[in-house]
């Protein structure tokens, strides 16, 4: 068995990392920690989620020896919390044993101007950050086997990037085309501390971030191009539909297109060809990536939907995928029963 420390607890990725851990056959789950003047700070972690209520898991304020105590005291760390804890953190928690997933942006972007452009503050752990490896998992396996620290993709560019890799990776994208990415996002991607703009009376459908989301830079870098991104927020609670507009090389084929998905999933238990558009129902819940497409030969255009659970596949499950993956198991061990 494996222990395992989960930071931010109580937030909507710690709460279903909570739950992926426990149903886990091979981990074990030895602490839960919110910020040192958490107003949870000390209540059971079911007082907050109904559908945990089956559980029994304090939250411990966290501190500066708790921190340290835990990066030799238990195998692998979870942090699920804001950016900036993520990355005053992480040295301290990665000097033991331990090895860490961080759920936040902090250790993403390996260029340190653009991260301080999107995420407002400047980047200091230098050497955390030549550490981290993306925890992309269907792409990014063999580097996630052997890393010390894990960041783990953003919900839109999980969706995103297994949507486009499989053509970038093929060569099949006309260069001269920007891929376009509209994709509509359910609240719980805004995490669960109470704003006006998530409130249930204010949520519609609205574009939001346009042509300045901290998601467009991280989604540029692990796919090698530029992109037109833009995310909504969308009135319902979890699930992300990507839809991806590209213009593939001249003569390209859907047969070339199948083929391109078909050799970079076929052995991904966790991406699922469909044989029509998914939709977030499909998904919701699930560790999945569900994806579709269609080209029109003879203009070139190509459109792909992808949908995930951001909480899972966009946060959480991918974590546990990592986990997986460094520890030697099938990557859909506790997550796909
Ligand atoms: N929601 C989503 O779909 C996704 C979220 N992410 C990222 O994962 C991380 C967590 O997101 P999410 O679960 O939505 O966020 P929430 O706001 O729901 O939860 C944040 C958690 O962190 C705790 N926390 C807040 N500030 C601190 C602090 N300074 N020190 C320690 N703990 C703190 C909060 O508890 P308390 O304030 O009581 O201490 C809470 O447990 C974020 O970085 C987010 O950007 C990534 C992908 C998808
Ligand atoms: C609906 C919503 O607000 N979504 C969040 C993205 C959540 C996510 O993946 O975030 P990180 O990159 O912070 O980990 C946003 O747009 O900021």
């Amino acid at each position: 068995m494996y222990s395992v420390s989960i930071i931010g607890a109580s937030g909507y990725t710690g709460a279903q990392l909570v739950q992926l851990v426990i149903q886990h056959p091979k981990l074990a789950l030895a602490g839960t920690y919110v910020s040192e003047n958490s107003s949870d700070a000390s209540k059971n972690i079911a007082e907050l989620h109904g559908n945990l209520a089956h559980v029994n898991a304090t939250l411990t304020p966290i501190s500066d020896a708790a921190l340290k105590e835990m990066a030799d005291g238990v195998d692998f760390i979870f942090l699920a919390t804001p950016h900036e804890a993520s990355h005053d953190w992480m040295p301290v928690l990665s000097s033991g044993k331990a090895k860490v997933l961080d759920l936040s942006g902090a250790f993403r972007l390996k260029d340190t101007n653009v991260f301080e452009q999107f995420y407002g503050f400047p980047h200091t752990q230098e050497q955390s950050l030549a550490q981290a490896v993306y925890g992309l998992a269907e792409w990014h396996e063999a580097q996630i086997a052997s890393a010390d620290v894990i960041a783990v993709p953003g919900c839109y560019p999980t969706a995103s990037l297994s949507a486009l890799k499989p053509l970038a990776h093929n060569n099949l994208l006309d260069e001269s085309v920007r891929p376009v990415i509209n994709a509509v996002s359910g609240v719980s991607g805004a995490g669960r501390k109470a704003s006006l703009t998530t409130s249930f009376f204010e949520v519609s459908l609205q574009a939001y971030g346009v042509l300045g989301h901290r998601h467009t830079p991280e989604i540029e870098a692990y796919l090698g191009t530029p992109v037109i991104f833009t995310p909504h927020l969308g009135n319902f609670k979890r699930g992300i539909l990507a839809t991806v507009t590209v213009k593939v090389k001249a003569g390209t084929t859907s047969a070339q297109l199948e083929q391109a998905y078909t050799d970079a999933y076929a052995d991904k238990p966790i991406v699922r060809l469909r044989k029509s558009f998914p939709k977030i129902d499909d998904v919701a819940h699930t560790p999945f990536v569900d994806l579709h497409w269609k080209l029109d030969e003879a203009s070139g255009y190509a459109v792909i939907t992808a949908a995930i659970d951001n909480v899972m596949k966009g946060a959480a499950s991918q974590a546990i995928q990592c986990l997986n993956i460094m520890t030697k198991q099938p990557v859909e061990t506790g997550l796909v029963l």
